[in-house]
């Protein structure tokens, strides 16, 4: 199956009845349509400064989900945490909340979807959590479960049901090339 690209409509026909599909209206940011992962999970109220510590850490084969509920809906993720994804080889960012840094990010050689964005961020209130299992929207997800994410949608899947070669992450999304990833964080740093 190496070299195999599967998006998440051919995934839905092959494994349907063993994905999950969390009811979430997620728009694409980054400059990478499509990502796949396993789930590292972040649960936050306003404040965003725990992500900063979490997308230090390697995130190869690994997709980022934040959850953030603040009814004041603040941006959690901007330029500079997509600069640290991409830096620290994230697949891809997927954020039930808003962004900000939008035109920035568009370019970012890093797969990012959220809700909406807004220009603010709040650093109040209390911390956020790494969490093993939260609920997304009624769709239970728990650390490690395979997250696929494209222009179609999100979905989730265990990887104890799922075939190895999917859930070991050879979903064969299209992996970034090296030198539009530094041309980019040049660029974002002012060094072009
Ligand atoms: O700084 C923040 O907390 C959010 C942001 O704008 C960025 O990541 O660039
Ligand atoms: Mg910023």
């Amino acid at each position: 199956m190496n070299g195999r690209r599967l998006s998440t409509a051919d995934l839905c026909d092959e494994f349907f009845d063993v994905l999950r599909f969390p009811d979430l209206a997620l728009r694409r940011f980054g400059g990478v349509p499509a990502g796949a992962g396993r789930a590292a999970l972040v649960d936050l109220d306003a404040d965003n400064r725990i992500l900063f510590e979490v997308l230090a850490q390697s995130g190869r084969g690994k997709a980022l989900v934040v959850r953030s509920r603040s009814p004041a809906c603040p941006a959690v993720v901007g330029a500079t945490l997509v600069a640290l994804a991409v830096k620290n080889d994230w697949e891809c960012l997927v954020i039930d909340g808003a962004l900000r840094d939008v035109a920035q990010v568009r370019h970012a050689p890093m797969c990012v979807y959220a809700r909406e964005q807004r220009p603010f961020r709040l650093r109040a209130g209390p911390a956020g959590r790494v969490l093993d299992q939260l609920d997304l929207v009624g769709t239970p997800i728990r650390s490690g479960d395979l997250v696929t994410v494209d222009e179609d949608g999100i979905i989730v899947g265990r990887p104890s049901r799922l075939p190895p070669w999917l859930s070991n992450g050879e979903t064969a999304i299209e992996r970034r090339s090296p030198r539009r990833r530094i041309c980019w964080r040049l660029r974002m740093f002012g060094v072009e």
